[in-house]
């Protein structure tokens, strides 16, 4: 009988000559080796996958475009790009799909959501079901919903005022996005704002995003999730459990009781006549539909909140804006005259600019996963390189919206870049400007995403000024000069890549205006 020593000089003799064929396969025959990039992604994705767990993959990524050029091969096969060509010719190419460690981000469901199907048709299937709800013309009949959660929203920062404390807008616009998607996905009221049985939600989908981003940038890695789910088992349980709930609330009432997910997108037909989505498939849509409407605005809006108070120009411009556009606080909603907020929409995109919400690259590659699309024999090329099948190609939005050669002094907030003449330089900038991806796997929620932050940007100016808190908390958002991993930056709002973005901050202090405050605590906001 073999002893132990025997079994593991066995799998030392295999392991070994195995382990040395693939390092010196990558390194001298690899159809990727002559692309630049750190020695470390020639051998393994642990070279993004530490970052990633670190939640700064998107600062290594921008520093190793400085170093290495526009094209980095980040892992074995993985190449990012950061120029403009790249980006139209990955997200705008006839035979892309997103790459397949997508696939790693299904977790515990096991069903594909349209965020992580492969496969064009089922892609398609569940996007124009999906994609019904998040069109403007449905956000017109959601608009009086996501009024009522602002209005929760802004009368939360009139009782912070009233106590004299600061407002973390980070935790204020988290639990608002949520309640806005937990009612468009759900028709629940889930009430973050209000009270804490819920809080696990928000929580949960930080969770969620996190494990994405890591298993996502190191596939391999995602054995250790039975672990990592053991460790978490308490709070991943209150998390299913709460949505568990919100399913069963919402399977209780009549179909047509809500304009959100369910009523929209279900069925063998949808109101549109177009396919439904059925019983499992609803749920998982409905679970990412959280994640993805839920975390993205909170960034957008919690990082608005951190640069307008810090540039007192740009407060005071938008602040004009708002305050001569508008007449009362009732007709801040969404149409004819928030759309000529030009200045509004300038912040709003200079944000986008400089915190892209995603900071995880979205990697697409040459779709073999499609049994609608015929097999082609045409180079798979992008940037006027010849990419090999089975290589992962992505612009990552965070280095792109900082490149210097679109967009100058890319440190700089200055929403005023968006409103000059259209000459060549803001043409260009257009084109690099990508913050919901591009193509018919870019973002669905775009709309959404745009109304929900006018509206609550603009009401809040309506009542209120505000201004960083005093002393050590005001400084909660921004970099620490002196540290040496990106972070150094005082002006700068620091987002931890966790696919979306995970931040700290602003605390701000609110003072009302006038006597418009009355109408918020009379309820007749
Ligand atoms: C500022 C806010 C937002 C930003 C910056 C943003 C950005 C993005 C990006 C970059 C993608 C592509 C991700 C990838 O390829 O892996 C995406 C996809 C998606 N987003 Fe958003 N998003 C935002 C808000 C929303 C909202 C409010 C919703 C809906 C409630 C939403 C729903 C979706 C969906 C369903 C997809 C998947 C689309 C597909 O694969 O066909 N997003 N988003």
């Amino acid at each position: 009988m073999l002893t132990i020593a025997a079994y593991v000089f066995c799998a030392a003799c295999f392991i070994g000559p195995l382990t040395l064929f693939v390092l010196i396969y990558r390194l001298n025959s690899h159809p990727l080796r002559s692309f630049p990039g750190p020695w470390a992604a020639r051998f393994t994705d642990g070279y993004a996958g530490v970052p990633a767990i670190q939640k700064r993959l998107h600062l290594i990524t921008y520093r190793d475009h400085l170093r290495y050029g526009p094209v980095v091969r980040q892992a074995p096969n993985r190449l990012v790009f950061n120029t403009v060509t790249a980006l139209h010719d990955i997200y705008l190419h006839s035979r892309t799909t997103k790459s397949e460690n997508y696939l790693k981000s299904l977790l515990s469901t096991n069903k594909p959501s349209m965020f992580n199907a492969l496969d064009r048709a089922q892609h398609r299937q569940k996007r124009r079901a999906v994609g019904q709800l998040l069109t403007e013309r449905s956000m017109r009949i959601f608009g009086p919903t996501m009024e009522l959660q602002i209005d929760i929203f802004l009368r939360q920062l009139l009782q912070a005022s009233q106590q004299s404390k600061f407002a973390n807008m980070t935790t204020r616009c988290q639990r608002l996005a949520t309640d806005i998607v937990g009612h468009l996905a759900f028709g629940y009221p889930l009430n973050t704002q209000t009270a804490e049985t819920n809080a696990v939600i928000p929580a949960g989908m930080k969770r969620t995003s996190y494990r994405i981003s890591v298993y996502l940038a190191w596939p391999a890695i995602t054995f250790v999730d039975p672990v990592v789910q053991w460790f978490g088992r308490r709070e991943i349980s209150k998390f299913y459990a709460a949505l568990k709930k919100m399913v069963e609330f919402r399977m209780g009432m009549p179909k047509d009781a809500a304009h959100d997910l369910y009523a929209v997108a279900s069925g063998d037909m949808t109101p549109n006549g177009e396919k439904g989505l059925q019983g499992t498939d609803l749920w998982s849509e409905a679970s990412f539909f959280v994640i993805a409407g839920g975390t993205t605005v909170t960034t957008l809006m919690s990082a608005v909140f951190f640069y307008v108070s810090r540039h007192p120009d740009v407060y005071e411009r938008l602040a004009s804006e708002i305050r001569t556009t508008f007449s009362s606080s009732i007709s801040i909603t969404g149409g004819p005259e928030l759309n000529s907020c030009k200045y509004l929409r300038a912040v709003i995109d200079e944000t986008l600019r400089v915190a892209p919400p995603t900071t995880a690259t979205p990697w697409r590659t040459e779709d073999i996963y499609s049994s609608s699309l015929p097999s082609s024999d045409e180079p798979f090329i992008i940037d006027g390189h010849i990419i090999p099948r089975g290589t992962a190609v992505g612009v990552s939005l965070y280095s792109l919206h900082h490149n210097l050669v679109y967009f100058p002094e890319p440190f700089e907030f200055r929403p005023e870049r968006w409103l000059g003449p259209e000459n060549d330089e803001v043409i260009n900038m257009r084109r690099a400007f990508a913050p919901f991806a591009l193509g018919d796997r870019g973002c669905a929620g775009k709309a959404m995403a745009y109304l929900e932050t006018s509206l609550t940007v603009a009401k809040t100016l309506w009542y209120f000024d505000f201004e960083t808190a005093p002393g050590e908390l005001g400084k909660v958002g921004g970099g620490t000069p002196g540290t040496k991993d990106g972070r150094e930056k005082v002006d700068e709002y620091q987002l931890y890549d966790t696919f979306t973005a995970d931040h700290d901050g602003p605390n701000l202090v609110f003072r009302p205006r006038a006597n418009f405050w009355r109408k918020l605590e009379e309820g007749s906001a």
